[in-house]
């Protein structure tokens, strides 16, 4: 039986252990008839190891705090913290650099580079960060989500399910503290898709990575710890499971 904490998660000061501390989070676009406000001053915390599934319907600003939490937009307001790194005071240098150290994403579009093969797609982005060891580390990354025969295929060679897993490689290569899913699965069928979550979760709880999975399958967030529900630009809900995997 699952206990359900209703209430939202204390928004009082962050916790040392907290991998990311959002407050008063803002997020606005210029639109054609002014500002565009997407995140309206949210407030979220997600501590060291957890995995939490971030549901809500299209266009509340899931994409949005990802693109935050990764370093790839900045705040407008607010405040924004992850890995004791004050992203809304960073400039491009720092965030590429946080990027490369802390962050491993996974889209719903592969986004592999086509004319890398599948290891020099795993290897090449940690060679640029300076790994002396980046292939070796790329094969093993790959040989872990089960492509150890596909490492010289180029993605326009390997099924979706199979480029979604030299995604995963990619994205974990590195052994990020964060991992950032943005419905990892949706180009993918039932079956491969579930196999590629069973690589994640497998992947995260290895290497203690905290997960932050957007997904509209209420199954699949419900396989994560704690489940943070997104509206128009805030969080409306906010609940964990006991005994679930990301605690
Ligand atoms: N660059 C932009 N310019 C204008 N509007 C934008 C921009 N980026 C996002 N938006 C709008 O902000 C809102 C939130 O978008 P976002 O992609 O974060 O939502 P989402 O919850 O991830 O949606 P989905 O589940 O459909 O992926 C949407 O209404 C979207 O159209």
């Amino acid at each position: 039986m699952d206990a359900i904490a209703s209430e939202p998660r204390s928004l009082g000061a962050g916790l040392a252990e907290d991998l990311i501390a959002a407050t008063d989070l803002r997020f606005s676009v210029a639109g054609a008839a002014g500002p565009v406000n997407i995140l309206r001053g949210l407030d979220l915390r997600i501590g060291r190891g957890e995995a939490v599934g971030l549901v809500g319907p299209s266009g509340s600003g899931k994409t949005s705090l990802l693109m935050l939490l990764a370093g790839l937009e900045k705040p407008s307001g607010g405040a924004l913290r992850v890995a004791d790194q004050d992203l809304a005071a960073m400039g491009e240098d720092a965030l590429a650099r946080f990027r490369r150290e802390h962050v491993g994403i996974v889209f719903q579009a592969f986004h592999l580079v086509p004319t890398m093969t599948a290891l020099e797609n795993v290897a090449v982005p940690l060679e640029f960060a300076g790994r002396a060891d980046a292939f070796d580390r790329a094969e093993a990354a790959l040989r872990e989500v089960g492509l150890g025969h596909r490492l010289g295929h180029y993605p326009g060679q390997l099924s979706g399910g199979e480029q979604q897993r030299a995604a995963l490689a990619r994205a974990v290569v590195a052994e990020p503290p964060l991992l950032l899913a943005d419905e990892p699965t949706g180009n993918l069928d039932r079956g491969t898709g579930a196999q590629v979550m069973g690589l994640i979760f497998g992947l995260r709880e290895r290497l203690g990575t905290t997960l932050l999975l957007i997904t509209h399958d209420p199954a699949l967030a419900e396989r994560c710890g704690r489940v943070v529900r997104m509206e128009d630009g805030l969080i409306v809900e906010d609940r964990e499971r006991s005994g679930g995997p990301g605690r």
